[in-house]
């Protein structure tokens, strides 16, 4: 069935967020008396939203212990604390989103958002970049009672955009947005360049792999043509 709607992933398929979750997450780690750790490490524990970023960065500690529920309670407010302030600061479009989110709403497709950040960052995130107008709906890691993987985030983004999975294509970057599509019975594409948790992106099972949103979008328009001959 042709798609009228198209549903994004946000940190690592419109924007290459990491640079500052890594900072906030080094500022955590300060505060907790651990040391720095690589950016690309911290890309590996990005995608199943901001709780599980800090367990994981908590976890990598000398003594490879799990934290405890005080420290996790600490370490998550130190980091909303920092990547409030953070937030956007050294985040970058990827190439080819604004051509891309254009051409989709040129051919009449409706757009969200459905991200596991939460949403005290996302909207001032899609401001900043002027993305805003772009989107019917944006719901954040916070917005339902589960995030990505559970299929639930994408199923009320298609509610609020008076669609169903059945007439929308998701575009994540991560196992979490293929599970998610996958369990809404949603076709996926995915981009390489994102943060999949350090894995392969060749791996996931998706409808494709497209090289930018840009892509996504004469992806999209190939496939109308092709059910229309
Ligand atoms: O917050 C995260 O862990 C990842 O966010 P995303 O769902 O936009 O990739
Ligand atoms: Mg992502």
């Amino acid at each position: 069935m042709a798609p009228n709607a198209v549903l994004f992933d946000l940190d690592g398929t419109l924007m290459d967020t990491l640079p500052d979750l890594a900072d906030a997450t080094n500022a955590m780690r300060a505060d907790m008396g651990l040391r720095a750790l690589p950016q690309d490490l911290i890309g590996t524990y990005v995608g199943k939203g901001t709780p599980v970023l800090v367990q994981r960065a908590l976890a990598n500690n000398p003594s490879g212990t799990v934290p405890g529920e005080d420290a996790f309670k600490q370490g998550l407010a130190s980091f909303l604390d920092h990547y409030q302030r953070l937030n956007g600061r050294r985040a970058q479009l990827y190439p080819g989103v604004r051509e891309g989110l254009a051409a989709f709403r040129e051919a009449g497709l409706k757009l969200a958002v459905v991200t596991n950040k939460p949403t005290a960052f996302t909207p001032p995130l899609l401001a900043q970049f002027g993305l805003s107008e772009y989107f019917g709906a944006i719901v954040c890691g916070d917005t339902c009672e589960c995030k990505k993987p559970d299929p639930l985030p994408l199923q009320h983004a298609c509610s609020l955009l008076g669609t169903t999975p059945a007439h929308a294509l998701f575009v994540g970057d991560s196992v979490n947005d293929v599970q998610a599509a996958r369990a809404a019975g949603m076709p996926v594409l995915a981009v390489p360049y994102g943060y999949n948790e350090g894995k392969d992106v060749r791996n996931l099972e998706v409808d494709d792999i497209v090289a930018s949103i840009a892509d996504a979008a004469k992806w999209l328009a190939r496939q109308s043509q092709i059910s229309r001959q």
